[in-house]
This record gives structure tokens, sequence and C-alpha cells, in this order.
């Protein structure tokens, strides 16, 4: 298969302190890649090393056989960039700011672009100045996608959209995917990579603890449920079913909560025995997920973190 991104052992120190260290991964063409990680793990930074933005201390990396640095005109014209702050002028409506990147491009089609504003509800006669982070984002997602670039470098496109327009914009990464687009998005929210990706790389103080399938990262996978049910229910149901890792009875008697790694389908069954009145679960963040599964000296806990490819 063609790679579309490559990255050898890229690293980026902002004086003495660390930007990443060592990043290395592969991108096919045509797939939807996650790079999944928390805050201040390293993501922007990559990003901004591969669209030139800044030059690495050491390691080579190239975008459809490109020099991300030597290269970097050549390689804006098949890109789409999403940063993850964009610096707007404050004057200009969005329909301008559209505009402008449009001739950048060489121009875009008029149709397409209209079709992308009215999928994200967007008004471009508003002057850049008012929009909310919502609409900035919306903004940048448009001029990432207007010209159907060969490769979409999106950093945390979804932060500020609300849900309707999230779905909205997953249809939109389908769409694209199936035209064959590879997309390359950064996100710190483990659902989000694993509902639009296939593969994903995941860095954590600057450095990549692994790279794989999606498939591959339900070890790290995790929820936190609470059950209320209708009569006092005893933990002892619930310890020792299949990825149960705790259970706390509330003081009530009748509120159960339960950390569970994998998949939920023992407790859920476990639960239907007795009256539910409500179940509710939640991810917990990847810095909590982090915590759980790696020992302080960043080595995984469980075997299975090899790196997959
Ligand atoms: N311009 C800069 N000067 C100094 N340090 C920086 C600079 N930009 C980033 N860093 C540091 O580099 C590390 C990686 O930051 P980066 O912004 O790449 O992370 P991130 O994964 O994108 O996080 P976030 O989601 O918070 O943006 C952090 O420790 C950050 O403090």
């Amino acid at each position: 298969m063609t790679e579309m991104i490559e990255v050898n052992s890229l690293t980026k120190r902002y004086g003495n302190k660390r930007g990443i260290n060592d990043v290395s991964f592969q991108v096919a063409e045509g797939e939807v890649f996650g790079f999944l990680g928390p805050n201040g793990a390293g993501k922007s930074t990559t990003i901004r090393l591969l669209m030139a933005l800044l030059r690495a201390n050491s390691g080579t990396a190239s975008i459809a056989g490109l020099d991300v640095w030597q290269q970097s005109v050549e390689i804006k014209r098949l890109v789409g960039y999403l940063p993850g702050e964009l610096a707007l002028d404050p004057r200009l409506t969005g329909g301008q700011i559209l505009e402008y990147f449009g001739h950048l491009r060489g121009g875009v089609d008029q149709a397409y672009l209209k079709q992308l504003i009215a999928r994200l509800n967007f008004d471009p006669s508003r002057k850049s100045r008012q929009y909310s982070s919502g609409n900035k984002r919306k903004l940048g997602i448009i001029q990432a996608f207007m010209h159907r670039p060969r490769l979409l470098i999106l950093d945390e496109p979804t932060s500020g959209l609300d849900p309707l327009h999230q779905q909205e914009f997953d249809r939109m990464l389908e769409e694209v995917r199936n035209a064959g687009c590879t997309v390359f998005l950064s996100s710190h929210i483990l659902t989000e990579v694993e509902q639009t990706c296939n593969r994903v790389a995941i860095i954590r103080e600057g450095q990549i603890v692994r790279v794989g399938l999606i498939e591959d990262l339900k070890d790290i996978k995790r929820h936190e449920i609470t059950i209320i049910f209708a009569e006092p229910v005893s933990s002892e149901a619930f310890k020792g079913l299949t990825g149960v890792e705790k259970v706390d009875t509330l003081a009530d008697g009748h509120t159960l909560h339960l950390s569970v790694q994998g998949p939920a389908d023992a407790v859920v069954k476990a639960a239907a025995q007795y009256s539910v009145v409500s179940l509710n679960s939640h991810e917990p963040s990847l810095e909590d997920i982090f915590m759980h599964y790696y020992e302080n000296d960043g080595q995984p806990v469980k075997e299975a973190s090899h790196v997959v490819h």
C-alpha cells in the first residue's frame, strides 16, 4: 500500500522543554487515521511539523513522498488543514475569509462550498469577530474540505461543535473517505476516534505508546457505570463478572457504581435480573484511562500494549 504520511523518529524540543520525542508512524493512502492523546501530549506539535509550521530538531517526515520541510509548498496543494486554533481577520466576514482561501487554492467548486456551508448550518455573512468558538470551528472545517484535498489534516476537529454538527461532520468524513481521501485527525476522546477511524496512534508525553487497529483498543476501553435499582441490590451480584474491576454501593443501597473494562455485556445482563430505574455509563477521560493503564514510569501495565501495525 502507498504511504500517504510517513514519520520517522521525529523529535521537536522547545528549548529544553519536551515537545515530541522520536515519533514514528505511517498512514496509508485512503485511511482515516486517529491521533489520540491527552492535552499536552504532542498532537499539535506533530501536526505543525507535518505542515512545516515548525522545524524538527531531528527525524524526517513526508507526505505523498514529499519531504514536509523541503517541499512544503507542493504539499499545501494536496492538503486541507484545520489548525487547533484558526487565526482570523476580525474585520472580514466568514464568506470573505472563505473566498480568500478559495483564491489561494486557485478556485473551488462553488456548489460544493455552498453545500458544506448549508450542512454545517454556517452563517457566512457575519464578521469573524462575532463568531463563537463553534462557528470558528465550522469555518475551519469548511475551508479544509472545500477544495476536495487528497489529504485532510484535522487538529481536534470537533472541539466546540455541538452534537448535531458533530454527527454531520462524521457523515462528511465518511463521504470523503469513500471518495478516497486520506484523513489524519487528532483527538483526546477515545470514543470519537473509535467511531470515525480505522487505525490509531496513541501519543503520551511526547512519545508514541501504541499504533494499531481500532479493534485493538478494546483492552484500554473502560466505562464507569452507575445503576439505580428499584430495591436494594447487593454488590456481590456484580463482583467477579467479566470486565468488572470495582463495585461500590452508595449509602441508599439502591445505587451501584461499577468500573468496567471492555464490553459491558455481563453487567447489563446481571442488572436485568432486577428492576432497573436508570443506567448511566460514561467513558473516563483519556488522562484517567492512562493513569489506570500505565505505571508511573510510562511502561504499560497490561502486556497487550505492544505496537501493532
Ligand atoms: N510554543 C511552545 N513553546 C514551548 N512549549 C510548547 C510550545 N508548544 C507546545 N509546547 C509544549 O509541548 C508539549 C506538547 O504540546 P502540544 O500542543 O503539541 O500538545 P497537544 O497534544 O496538541 O495538546 P493540546 O490538546 O492541549 O493542544 C506540551 O508540553 C506543551 O507545553
